[in-house]
């Protein structure tokens, strides 16, 4: 759907050159939520900006459905835009303006007739959860309430594409959590591709696909959300995942937690990766061995390919038993497992 080609972006400010975007090349398929993650400065703003030609590329090539926007000159490019949704951290709203005329104001502008408009305003207002604040001003509305109206304006004109600029970070995380549930939600139904630039690694667990990650304007990682992170490569991809898996330093806890538990049967180490299938686990070797499972630390995360992270477990029982539960955790599931103490 989205083909970007040795996008770059330099900005002369002072007699002296920034490069905000580096030669940056990325295929987003359709119907994908893709996530692009990285630090203040990263050049994450400026990327998104040059998609949609809100800032024009110094070189490159950005294609979005086979149109080559880079190509297209000013009236071409009004046309396309209306194909390419965007919404943003602070909203952007028309602040005189009700509610349902913010919605409105992109449908005017395509030349919609007052009918259409009523019609297709009413649709986005049921879709994004809205009914009942039409006549709303912007200052009366949540912050949540708010970015409803912008994703509502930003789907008037049915896009293929939305594009969005940091979108939850100035909402708290329960807010933040109702707006990523609306996007997967639109994604699901309309079949949207979505580009979501995000400083927060939770953001991109819940609701992205792909994630690629910027530093400095480059791509300096990207993949399935599962896989970065599974084998996070570079330090700062790595520092992202600590925002949600914790810290290596933890491992200091997890060996005086092993010590501590070390007195009786094994002592192991479940590893689930993008579980979906073996969510019950823990009941279903309880029951079908004589053992007893002892919950001492984990972390599991819920990522779109299923649940990830690590449980510490200790076994207690016959040696047979324990052997058997896990060679049955070996055989029987994807679950990685490793006995890291053996009271025996
Ligand atoms: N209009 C501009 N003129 C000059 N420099 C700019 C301009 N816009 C961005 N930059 C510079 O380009 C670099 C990348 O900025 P950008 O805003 O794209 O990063 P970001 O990852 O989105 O960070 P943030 O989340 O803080 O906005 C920064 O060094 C910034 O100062």
């Amino acid at each position: 759907m989205i083909s970007i080609e040795g996008l770059s972006k330099i900005f002369a400010l002072n007699k002296k050159n920034i490069t905000a975007v580096d030669d940056l090349t990325l295929n987003i398929k359709e119907g994908e939520i893709y996530g692009v993650i990285g630090y203040s400065g990263a050049g994450k703003s400026t990327f998104v900006r040059l998609l949609n030609r809100l800032e024009e590329p110094t070189a490159g090539k950005v294609i979005i459905d086979n149109q080559e926007i880079t190509a297209l000159n000013t009236k071409q490019l009004r046309l396309a835009r209306q194909e390419i949704g965007m919404i943003f951290q602070h909203f952007n709203l028309l602040w005189s303006k009700t509610v349902e005329d913010n919605i409105a104001f992109p449908l005017e502008i395509a030349g919609a007739s007052k009918a259409e408009r009523s019609l297709r305003v009413q649709e986005l207002i049921d879709l994004v959860g809205l009914s009942g604040r039409e006549k709303a001003y912007p200052s009366q509305l949540s912050g949540g309430q708010k970015q409803r109206v912008g994703i509502a304006r930003a789907l008037a004109n049915n896009p293929k594409v939305l594009l969005c600029d940091e979108a939850t970070s100035a909402l708290d995380p329960e807010t933040t959590n109702s707006i990523l549930n609306l996007l997967m939600d639109i994604n699901e139904k309309l079949g949207l591709t979505i580009i979501l630039i995000t400083h927060e690694m939770h953001v991109i667990r819940k609701i992205c696909n792909q994630v690629a990650v910027m530093e400095q304007g480059k791509v300096v990682e990207q993949g399935q959300v599962l896989d970065v992170f599974t084998h996070p490569k570079m330090p700062v991809t790595k520092k992202f995942v600590e925002q949600i898996m914790g810290s290596s330093s933890e491992d200091d806890d997890i060996s005086n937690m092993i010590n501590t538990y070390s007195n009786e049967g094994k002592i192991l180490r479940l590893h689930f990766l993008g579980e979906t299938t073996n969510q019950a686990l823990i009941s279903e070797l309880a029951k079908k061995f004589d053992i007893d499972l002892n919950i001492l630390q984990g972390k599991i995360t819920q990522t779109q390919a299923g649940g990830y992270g690590t449980l510490f477990v200790q076994a207690k029982g016959e040696i047979e038993e324990i052997d058997m539960a896990v060679s049955f955790i070996q055989e029987e599931t994807s679950v990685e497992v490793e006995v890291i103490r053996d009271a025996n």
